[in-house]
């Protein structure tokens, strides 16, 4: 990661109190602009059931057009999420990632579901990016792609969400994003 682009992330305690797990650049410097994580998690389209999967669930990210990524890598989504990747192959290759569901994903991007929020003290430095993953993207990296349909048959694109640096961001910074907004 560091000689592709620059920088390290890793999850680790926030440097905010009782904000459980955050993500900081741990070496190198991501420079302004940079996609410096994606938000993992299964896609469900605003007409599709998410109930019992949001009870009780941080890690549902609202996009502006009421699509969901459940970002959530325990219980009921991450058996949702494990069940739609095995689901979803093209004879050998894979479609989405899942190891993110684990401590050490093979994407080292996805952990944009465990940047803590902006507060009075820590100004925001990330920001979402949503975007539609277009038909020619290319086969064998879909593999890295920590994203999955919910359902199978949706006509729609595949919805990802990355962070991008709104500065550059130095070793030991925590990132930080505005839940609340979104750059189109
Ligand atoms: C999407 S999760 C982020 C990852 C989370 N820190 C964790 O360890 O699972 C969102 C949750 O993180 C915590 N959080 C995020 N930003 C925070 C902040 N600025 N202050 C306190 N808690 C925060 C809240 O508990 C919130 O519901």
């Amino acid at each position: 990661m560091l000689n592709t682009l620059g920088f390290v992330t890793e999850r680790k305690c926030s440097s905010l109190q009782l904000a459980g797990t955050g993500v900081f650049v741990v070496r190198g410097r991501a420079q302004k602009g940079s996609v410096v994580a994606m938000y993992p998690g299964t896609i469900y389209q605003a007409d599709e059931p998410i109930f019992f999967q949001s009870i009780r669930n941080p890690f549902v990210f609202r996009c502006i057009d009421g699509i969901l990524i459940d970002g959530n890598d325990k219980a009921m989504s991450k058996i949702v999420f494990r069940s739609c990747s095995r689901r979803d192959r093209l004879g050998p290759f894979s479609l989405s990632d899942s190891s993110w569901l684990t401590p050490h994903p093979v994407n080292p991007l996805a952990v944009g579901q465990y940047v803590n929020n902006c507060s009075n003290e820590k100004a925001a430095n990330v920001c979402y990016q949503e975007y539609d993953v277009p038909d020619g993207f290319p086969l064998e990296l879909r593999q890295f792609l920590p994203n999955v349909k919910y359902r199978a048959d949706t006509q729609r694109p595949l919805r990802c969400v990355v962070l991008v640096s709104l500065r550059d961001i130095t070793h030991g910074e925590e990132l930080f994003s505005n839940y609340y907004t979104i750059v189109h």
